[in-house]
């Protein structure tokens, strides 16, 4: 028989008896989808006594095939140590059963990734910076997907037109040429509601979806680069990658992520405390906002980067929205959802500052923070983008990632505040 096989008989032989035990074990587990993920494998070993010996074999191939074929996929997400970058690393530890590498790049490196090291995945560390081409390419070459999440974000005037351009433009052509360059196939970009509104004419986007028409006009340097960002990525959606392959893209848009981390939450959170634990309502309570749950959004980011190749053509080029099922509320009384079990109150001040009163002390905010430049970086919340921004209405309603990747949140609005208010109490000097 051995003279008959020969080497490779033995091995194809061999695979096909794994193959065989593999697709047993999957029947018997039953092929079910939970929210468009396939059931995670069991990992404890069943009882092999009944099968004796044949059973101890079934035990060694499964183990040999889950390291061998299983874990195999190497995943980069740049800006992997930022707010949402953080919840995607570690949703891919935890949910992407075939990964093998999991490369994070940023400029800042969190110490938390140390802790991460341990497990089963290579967690590879890599400082860096998006703008320099040659670091890019030398993260990116070798990696199977790449989650490009770093950006540059910033509505307050922290950073200079130039500078956000830079990172999130130029980032993002580096980004993709390394990717062509080295033969990476498949790119998923963090982009944003902002590539669509509001616009600088405060037109409402009420319960939109992928598809509504909407005078998408921006002014502002982030939601310009975000804008120009994204095309770049869709346009490079079917280019030839090294070794011949098409490159495949898409593009989520998330609508104001909230969660554990949420560093304007945290500002919110400890303005109030200054304020003996009041906030002042200045925003009408009838201009709704989009929300959603940071492990939604990075639950969406790994299950699109997994459909990528299997359904390249359907989702290959396109825009998704990030929803949940956070409820639709005006920017500041959905704060409060989590602010106010944590001792905070909104006082309601309409008549006190009235519109054009905000929009004056808006303006001087910009007009101090242009006069003090020179001398120190004067950035509050309140400018004529944010509050035109927190003034117009904008919310989505869509099942666009249902339909064409399976996406079912994965946090309930209960467990997604749940777990924002723990936070937010976690937060040194609770209001309480
Ligand atoms: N926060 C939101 O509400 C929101 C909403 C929609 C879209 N987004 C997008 O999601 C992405 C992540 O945003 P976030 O809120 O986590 O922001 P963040 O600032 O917390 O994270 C961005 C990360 O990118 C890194 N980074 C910045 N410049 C870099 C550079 N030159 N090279 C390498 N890394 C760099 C930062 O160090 C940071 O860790 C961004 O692309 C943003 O535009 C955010
Ligand atoms: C007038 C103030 C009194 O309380 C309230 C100001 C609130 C603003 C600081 C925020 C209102 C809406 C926010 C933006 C929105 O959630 C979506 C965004 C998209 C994302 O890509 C980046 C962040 C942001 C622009 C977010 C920034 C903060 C607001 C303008």
């Amino acid at each position: 028989m051995a003279r008959v096989l020969g080497t490779e008989g033995w091995r194809l032989g061999w695979c096909l008896f794994l193959e065989w035990a593999r697709r047993e074990e999957e029947q018997a587990e039953g092929d079910g989808v939970v929210a468009g993920w396939p059931r995670r494998r069991e990992k404890t070993a069943r009882p092999v006594a009944s099968l004796g010996i044949l059973g101890a074999w079934l035990q060694v191939g499964r183990g040999m095939a889950e390291s061998t074929e299983v874990r195999k996929l190497v995943y980069l997400v740049t800006g992997g140590c930022g707010f949402l970058g953080e919840h995607v690393v570690r949703m891919l530890l935890q949910r992407e059963p075939r990964l093998s590498e999991l490369r994070v790049f940023d400029l800042h490196l969190g110490p938390w990734l140390e802790e991460l090291k341990t497990g089963p995945v290579q967690v590879t560390a890599i400082q860096g910076d998006v703008t320099q081409a040659h670091e890019v390419a030398a993260a990116v070459a070798g990696a199977h997907v790449v989650i490009h999440a770093a950006g540059l974000v910033d509505v307050f005037g922290r950073a200079s037109p130039k500078t956000i351009h830079e990172v999130n433009v130029q980032g993002t052509k580096n980004v993709i040429e390394a990717c062509v360059q080295t033969g990476t196939r498949f790119l998923v970009y963090t982009s944003s509601m902002e590539v669509v509104g509001p616009n600088i004419k405060g037109h409402p986007f009420y319960r939109g979806n992928e598809d509504t028409p909407y005078e998408a006009v921006h002014k502002h340097p982030y939601p310009c680069s975000k804008a120009q960002a994204e095309r770049l990525v869709l346009e490079a959606n079917g280019r030839e990658v090294r070794g011949g392959l098409p490159l495949v893209t898409c593009a989520l848009r998330p609508t104001g992520i909230y969660g554990e981390g949420h560093q304007i939450m945290r500002d919110f959170y400890h303005q109030g405390l200054r304020l003996g634990g009041r906030l002042f309502r200045a925003i009408p309570a009838s201009v709704e906002h989009g929300r959603v749950y940071v492990g939604n959004v990075a639950w969406m980011h790994v299950l699109v980067a997994r459909e990528l190749e299997r359904r390249a053509a359907l989702v290959g080029g396109q825009v998704y929205f990030c929803y949940d099922e956070s409820p639709y509320k005006s920017y500041e009384d959905f704060n409060m959802e989590f602010l106010g079990p944590c001792g905070l109150r909104l006082v309601e001040t309409r008549l006190l500052a009235p519109y054009w009163l905000l929009m004056l002390l808006a303006v001087l905010n910009a007009l101090l923070q242009w006069l003090l430049r020179p001398l120190l970086l004067y950035a509050p919340l309140l400018n004529p983008y944010t509050l035109a921004v927190a003034n117009t209405t904008f919310t989505v309603s869509t099942d666009k990632a249902q339909r064409h990747f399976g996406y079912e949140p994965l946090f309930s609005w209960e467990d997604s505040r749940t777990r924002t208010i723990r936070w937010v109490r976690a937060m040194e000097g609770s209001a309480q």
